[in-house]
């Protein structure tokens, strides 16, 4: 049974994000606030927002900022290459969960020794969402999930149509943006992936 990562896009409000959350997060095992070039204040106002809006803190992933997420006791962190190093956070705060982002097999085994708990690896498809970038495809995934044993969840163009392809290619679940928070109908984009990554009918 694979995992659905739900992550946001910097390109709502708050209330936005919240307001959305509130119906699809029963679908979703994670939702990232990546709220990327906002001040620490700013992100904490979308974890509060979630809080408020009844997404569990065990659900919530802040991107980047170790500091609002320990400071508001959620699940966890989502590290890239210009956060805090993985092993430090992990020596500081033993309870967070730590996601990595990595780009090829030798960024997700230095993930694994340092202790990440899941890589999230990206773009596999093009996305308007990472624009100008070459995608890295399917096989891109089957390398990375070849060079790890802790689960590999893809990113970058992924919604419902694309989805079990990603999952075939070895990826435990899938991490989407635009696909739900830009959806003109999130709950049905967010069930149908939901369906697609658990392998089951949700009624
Ligand atoms: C946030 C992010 N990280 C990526 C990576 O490659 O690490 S791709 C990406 C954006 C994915 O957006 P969408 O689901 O709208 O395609």
């Amino acid at each position: 049974m694979g995992v659905l990562h739900l992550v946001s896009t910097g390109r709502q409000t708050a209330a936005q994000l919240a307001a959305i959350c509130a119906r699809v997060h029963p679908y979703a095992d994670a939702i990232h606030v990546r709220e990327k070039g906002k001040t620490a204040r700013e992100v904490a106002e979308f974890v509060v927002a979630l809080l408020r809006a009844g997404v569990p803190a065990q659900k919530i992933i802040v991107n980047d900022r170790v500091d609002v997420a320990a400071v508001y006791g959620v699940k966890g962190v989502q590290l890239a290459y210009h956060s805090l190093p993985v092993r430090a956070v992990r020596r500081t705060f033993p309870d967070l969960a730590i996601g990595c982002s990595v780009h090829g097999p030798i960024e997700a085994k230095q993930a694994q020794q340092a202790g990440a708990l899941f890589c999230l690896y990206g773009h596999v498809f093009p996305t308007d969402s990472k624009p100008g970038l070459v995608p890295r495809g399917l096989d891109g995934v089957a390398d990375v999930v070849r060079a790890v044993q802790i689960p590999i969840i893809a990113i970058g163009g992924i919604h419902a149509g694309n989805a079990r392809s990603v999952l075939k290619a070895g990826a435990a679940g899938v991490a989407v943006l635009s696909a739900v928070f830009l959806a003109e109908d999130p709950v049905r984009e967010a069930k149908q992936l939901a369906e697609i990554v658990k392998g089951e009918r949700i009624e």
